[in-house]
């Protein structure tokens, strides 16, 4: 039976005639429909976080106990969520499940951290003339917060929008993407049952053309955080003016094999974390520099590695690759392998597709002009490059366009330092891939991998202004 959503604004679900089927993404059947938000509701949700935050500011307990609650809530509902999100984005079951877990995490530490937003005292009183002044900051909330999700973590990187945006007093209205809606609805049920005020939590579904827009242009939203790719984080940053963006985008994340790394560690390791939700995560490895002296020992126990991968239904809990959001992404990614092979380059494992279940696939004889190494592939797909000399190859590295994570795999202290000062990445991990992420850490990245920081400490700093505070006092 095809189940039915609605829109949550102002603490009312809300229909609309217009509807927005929502597939299983392995069996391509409709699962379920959401009301569709035209302008009006996009309006009356941003009036309604207006008012919510004008009115009826929450004491930073109160924030802490909804969000306790809801973190609470996750678990209870664990199993029905990660069933839902494995229909909604064909992640198999571990994972789905993995990501709840994550989710109750990252709405707990949001809910430690709404006790903890605090300034700092100001020494003015050590300027010249300034000695009977006394000084602090205080954190405001910027107000309202307008989301835009991602697909590949339906509840957790939603989570990682609205739970530190109300831990710092905020209200958010969301706009979750039309391939994976639901999530974020359950979600939103959750915090209304934790008995969050009502406006200061709104969801509104719809596509990025429509309802993102209409959000871009509202100058009532205080605040952007956007998470997805480049191409639609670059149109918000043109189009937001000047008020606050935090944009979490994509990668091409590189992983360095150095000679001295122990090699069977590095194959296990990248073999499982490439090809997790089937490659659709934006710090799956893509780029594989592995030296010379070590390759071939490293490209068999890779494909030893990624041959013990279950590939197939995501309702399964063995499954560790399921298929990617839809057929036409999976026929992409297999449009820019047959490119780089037009170009010289060669399938080494894999490369066979099913609908949109495309096999774990490691490509050899890579240019660095291929797509398949310089662009997001976001599909089950790696690519081996050789080098035989530190420098040279973190050089190469360097050359995307992206820098979210990466990883090395070296026993060297001194390989593991230079790479640590070298590799431009938000975040470099030493023998551990760049797929590597606990909720509470700071996340994101430089250049075209976006500004700002995830992680419930730091997005709060975002979604706050420090305001100062200066006394004048009597002199005495
Ligand atoms: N850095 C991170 O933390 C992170 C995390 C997850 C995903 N990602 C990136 O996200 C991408 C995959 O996700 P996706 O395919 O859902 O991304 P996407 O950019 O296609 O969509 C993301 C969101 O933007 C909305 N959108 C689209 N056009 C818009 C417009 N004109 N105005 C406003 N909103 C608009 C979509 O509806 C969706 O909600 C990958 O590039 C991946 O690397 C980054
Ligand atoms: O897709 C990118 C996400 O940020 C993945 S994770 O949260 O780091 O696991």
């Amino acid at each position: 039976m095809v189940k039915s959503y609605k829109l949550y604004i102002n603490g009312e679900w809300i229909d609309t005639d217009d509807k927005l089927e929502v597939l299983n993404k392995y069996t391509q059947e409709t699962y379920a429909e959401v009301a569709k938000a035209s302008e009006k509701e996009v309006n009356q949700a941003v009036e309604a976080a207006q008012k919510a935050f004008k009115n009826n500011q929450m004491s930073p307990y109160k924030r802490y106990e909804i969000l306790k609650r809801v973190s609470e809530l996750l678990l209870e509902n664990k199993e029905e969520l990660a069933q839902n999100m494995t229909m909604e984005a064909g992640k198999p079951l571990k994972q789905t499940r993995t990501e709840i877990d994550r989710a109750s995490q990252t709405v707990e530490l949001s809910a430690e951290e709404a006790k903890r937003v605090h300034g700092e005292g100001v020494p003015v009183e050590a300027a010249p003339g300034s000695e009977n002044r006394m000084a602090f900051t205080i954190k405001v909330p910027v107000g309202v917060v307008g989301a835009i999700s991602p697909f590949n973590f339906p509840i957790n990187l939603v989570a990682h929008k609205i739970a530190p945006a109300i831990a710092a007093g905020n209200a958010v209205v969301l706009k979750p993407t039309s391939k994976t809606p639901i999530s974020a609805l359950k979600l939103a049920e959750l915090f209304e049952e934790a008995g969050l005020p009502k406006g200061f939590l709104n969801v509104v579904v719809g596509s990025g053309s429509t309802v993102g827009n209409q959000m871009m242009e509202d100058s009532r939203i205080n605040m952007y955080t956007f998470t997805g790719s480049a191409k639609v984080g670059l149109k918000l940053k043109q189009n937001t003016g000047l008020n606050k963006l935090i944009l979490e985008l994509g990668n091409n994340s590189p992983v360095i094999v150095d000679k001295e790394a122990d090699v069977d560690a590095a194959a296990a390791n990248i073999a499982a974390k490439s090809f997790a939700f089937a490659g659709q995560v934006c710090i799956s490895v893509q780029r594989i520099y592995v030296h010379e002296e070590v390759k071939e020992e490293f490209q068999n126990k890779l494909v030893d590695a990624i041959k013990d991968l279950n590939v197939g239904d995501p309702n399964d809990p063995d499954t560790d690759v399921g298929p990617m959001i839809s057929e036409e992404e999976a026929k992409r990614a297999v449009s820019w392998i047959e490119e780089a092979k037009d170009a010289g380059a060669e399938v080494f494992y894999g490369g066979e597709r099913e609908g949109a279940l495309l096999k774990p696939t490691v490509m050899t004889n890579v240019k660095n002009d291929m797509k398949v190494v310089c662009e997001e592939i976001f599909a089950p797909v790696v690519s081996m490059i050789p080098f035989s000399n530190m420098e040279e190859c973190i050089n190469e590295v360097n050359e995307s366009q992206y820098g979210l994570q990466g990883g090395i795999f070296t026993q060297n202290l001194d390989t593991a330092f230079y790479a640590a000062k070298n590799v431009e990445v938000g975040g470099l991990m030493i023998n551990d891939s760049s797929q590597y992420r606990v909720d509470l850490m700071p996340y994101g990245g430089v250049k075209s991998s976006g500004w700002g920081k995830e992680g419930p400490k730091y997005s709060i700093d975002e979604m706050t202004e420090e305001r100062l505070v200066v006394m004048n006092l009597a002199q005495k």
